[in-house]
């Protein structure tokens, strides 16, 4: 029987759409930030996924290693080409940029990963933010345009979290006024860049300084790599250059290694915003040292929106599956039911769903936050880089390991057909769980927290005033435990008890390990798995606290029947966040068995109030079937059909015969006849 898509939708999910009980273009303007924004970006994914020329005619599936990487440039060119006429239309501006570097339409036209990302992502950023003016103008028009093409390298073989002890070195030669820069060690060598094997011909290098005999710690400096006409490596040997190899995701990246080899670049290539060197090698200080790690604090803070694009597709597919799919009646004298009338299956999917919702809305706060501090660092005033660093940190951490989680959970929830390629979730995981260690592995961005929690603890303790972050640990100091109150805010209430409570347990046990003669570095590692945890749990009551309070006039801006269902998925959150700790809540907040009754008879509730809406609900993150690019998710459900034309694609189903009998499987059957 030849398979074709029947042009119409799957009846299952066409009765899910009936059901929905509000207007999922009015969810859709409210997801997007409205009208306007909605519109904008319903019109770029028109003009980048119907254009002819960013269509995949092979699946990557099928393409070898360089095939992919070929492929993934070819397609980047075409890609920024189309922005760069955008932008002289007068139609560029950020959010372009945004979108095709990002998690959405990003993974949509370049589905392995983006080879040009981190020239935008880093590259560009690092200048910005730690160039002079005059650095500026050297350099931003030409990157820009594309005219050159960069990327960041810090990270080396032998360390990519200490970057204290990054072994590249940069010295001032003052004779020349130029930097020598050299790899001294295997381990010194630059290893993991984006674009940096074979798509760069410009690096962000972060490197030791030493003038005067005297190091003075990593610095960045621009250093070219390849030439611009030939693109050979410059000056024959003294850069080493290549690229990485497979890797578990990201394959079209292009991860690069870099060794330098006495490579001399001018004075005026040290990113000298913060700290400089002079023509005599003098070196003068920058205001604060961390000024240097800016730009991973802004990446870290884009991550968040990244991983709820990424986290709404695959519970779109797995939304749009678990109502197409039908396996094992639930009353043996009545037909299959859809999966998604299994109760754990809505266990499965429903919260995935509401982290989305929580993950926008923090993306919109930190993306706030950032914008603030960043403004008042430019003016000189560094107060408030701790507080968005801190929490930054932990954001990055708790968002990038649940979504992680969650892909691979929704993966599960697709049964068999999740594992295929052809379902898109491998994919996605592959490029979700790399988030956890990129731009700082997780277990240190939540010590990083802990450190400056440590700090607002001791700080309490003495009455001092605290930023609106830590603000609970005051109320915590005086009250250490509390009568349980299942609403919101009292859930809240009871999720920073817990917090204050982790985190003074850390802060004691540090303390009394000091008291034992154990030194401040030893006590903090000794208690780390405690310190760890409680950056996490502040990070849980942060998130269930920043949702509540940016949807707090919700009614007010979009109608009843949505604002009721968004409620219940900021509801649902809440409560499976309590009954995933509820240990700590039974330790640090009052709650009582019967407490915990009820909240698994929330949960169970509000999994069957969810359940009619579920499908109009990720139909309301608006997200076209090119950029799902699933056989389970379509849009009309025809799964079936999808999944068989996927595998028809198969190189080895364009021939019934196999070369391996002949060749192998021939002589190997017929050997011992
Ligand atoms: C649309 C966009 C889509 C996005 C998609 C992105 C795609 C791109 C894909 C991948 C790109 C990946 C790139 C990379 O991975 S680049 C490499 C990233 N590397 C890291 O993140 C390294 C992690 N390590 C660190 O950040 C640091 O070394 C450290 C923080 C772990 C420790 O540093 P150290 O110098 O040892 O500091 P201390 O612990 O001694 O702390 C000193 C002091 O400074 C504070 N601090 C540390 N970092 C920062 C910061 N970034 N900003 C502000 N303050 C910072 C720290 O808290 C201490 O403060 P103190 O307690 O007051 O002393
Ligand atoms: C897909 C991808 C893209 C990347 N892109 C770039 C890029 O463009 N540019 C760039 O410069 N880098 C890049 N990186 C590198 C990345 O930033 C580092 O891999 C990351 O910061 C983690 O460092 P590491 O590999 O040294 O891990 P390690 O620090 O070696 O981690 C190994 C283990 O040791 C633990 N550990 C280490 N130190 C401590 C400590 N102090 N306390 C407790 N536990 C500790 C960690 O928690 C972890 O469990 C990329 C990485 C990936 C995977």
């Amino acid at each position: 029987m030849p398979i074709k898509l029947k042009g119409e939708v799957n009846p299952d999910l066409n009765n899910e759409r009936k059901k929905c009980s509000f207007n999922v273009e009015e969810m859709a303007r409210w997801y997007h930030g409205g009208e306007k924004k909605l519109a904008e970006k319903r019109q770029r994914e028109t003009l980048f996924l119907d254009d002819p020329d960013l269509q995949d005619d092979i699946p990557t599936s099928y393409m070898s290693h360089k095939e992919i990487y070929e492929y993934g440039v070819g397609k980047a060119c075409k890609i920024f080409t189309k922005i760069r006429a955008l932008q002289e239309e007068g139609k560029g501006g950020v959010d372009n940029f945004m979108a095709i570097l990002g998690g959405m339409l990003g993974s949509g036209v370049l589905k392995e990963g983006n080879p040009m990302a981190v020239h935008f992502v880093m590259f560009l950023p690092t200048i910005l933010g730690q160039g002079t003016t005059e650095q500026q103008v050297e350099w931003l028009g030409r990157a820009w345009s594309m005219n050159i093409l960069g990327t960041y390298a810090q990270t080396e073989l032998g360390h990519g979290t200490f970057i204290r002890g990054l072994e590249t070195t940069a010295t001032y030669d003052p004779k020349t006024e130029e930097f020598i820069l050299n790899s001294p060690t295997i381990t010194s060598y630059k290893w993991w860049p984006g674009g940096l094997g074979h798509t760069s011909n410009y690096a962000i290098v972060v490197a030791q300084l030493y003038t005067k005999g005297q190091c003075h710690g990593i610095h960045p400096f621009i250093v070219q790599l390849r030439d611009e006409e030939t693109w050979a490596p410059i000056k024959g040997k003294s850069v080493e250059i290549g690229e990485i190899g497979p890797k578990l995701g990201m394959k079209g990246v292009n991860n690069g290694f870099l060794g330098f080899d006495n490579v001399r670049i001018p004075r005026k290539n040290m990113l000298m915003k913060n700290a400089k060197v002079l023509e005599d090698g003098t070196y003068i200080k920058a205001p604060s040292s961390v000024l240097t790690y800016g730009t991973m604090m802004f990446v870290r803070v884009v991550i968040i929106r990244d991983m709820a694009n990424y986290l709404s597709k695959a519970v779109t597919i797995a939304t749009r599956y678990s109502a197409v799919r039908r396996q094992s009646p639930i009353d043996p004298a009545k037909p299959e039911v859809q999966v998604i009338d299994h109760v754990t299956q809505q266990y499965k999917v429903f919260p995935n769903i509401a982290k989305v919702i929580i993950f926008q809305l923090t993306a919109d706060y930190i993306w706030n936050l950032y914008n603030q501090v960043t403004s008042e660092l430019d003016k000189g005033q560094l107060e408030r880089l701790p507080e968005l660093h801190a929490i930054s940190c932990c954001l990055k951490a708790v968002i990038t390991q649940d979504a992680s989680n969650g892909v691979e959970q929704l993966r599960m929830a697709c049964g068999g057909h999740g594992y295929m390629e052809a379902s898109n979730l491998p994919n996605t995981y592959g490029m979700v769980t790399a988030a956890c260690t990129y731009e700082g592995e997780n277990t240190i961005l939540l010590l990083q927290t802990a450190r400056y929690l440590m700090k607002s603890w001791s700080q309490a303790l003495v009455g001092d005033a605290l930023v609106p972050t830590v603000e609970y640990l005051r109320d915590a100091i005086k009250k250490r435990s509390n009568k349980w109150d299942p609403s919101i805010t009292g859930i809240i209430k009871a999720l920073q008890l817990v917090a204050a409570n982790k985190i003074r347990l850390a802060y004691e046990h540090v303390e009394n390990r000091k008291k034992l003669g154990y030194s401040h570095e030893d006590a903090t590692n000794l208690s780390s798995i405690e310190l760890a945890q409680s950056a996490d749990a502040h990070c849980r009551a942060f998130l269930v606290q920043s949702a509540y309070e940016m949807t707090r006039d919700l009614e007010s801006t979009v109608s009843t029947s949505l604002a009721t269902v968004l409620r219940q998925f900021i509801e649902l959150y809440a409560v499976e966040t309590c009954m995933k700790y509820i240990g700590d809540l039974f330790r640090f907040s009052g709650l009582t068995e019967d407490g915990v009754q009820e909240l698994q008879q929330r949960l169970e509730d509000l999994l069957t109030k969810i359940r009619p809406n579920a499908v109009g609900f990720v139909d309301g993150f608006d997200i076209p079937d090119k950029i799902l690019s699933s056989a389970l998710g379509a849009y009309d459900g025809n799964v079936y059909e999808r999944l068989f034309l996927e595998a028809k694609k198969s190189p080895l189903n364009q021939d019934p015969i196999p070369k391996a009998f002949e060749l192998h499987m021939k002589p190997f059957m017929r050997s011992n006849l």
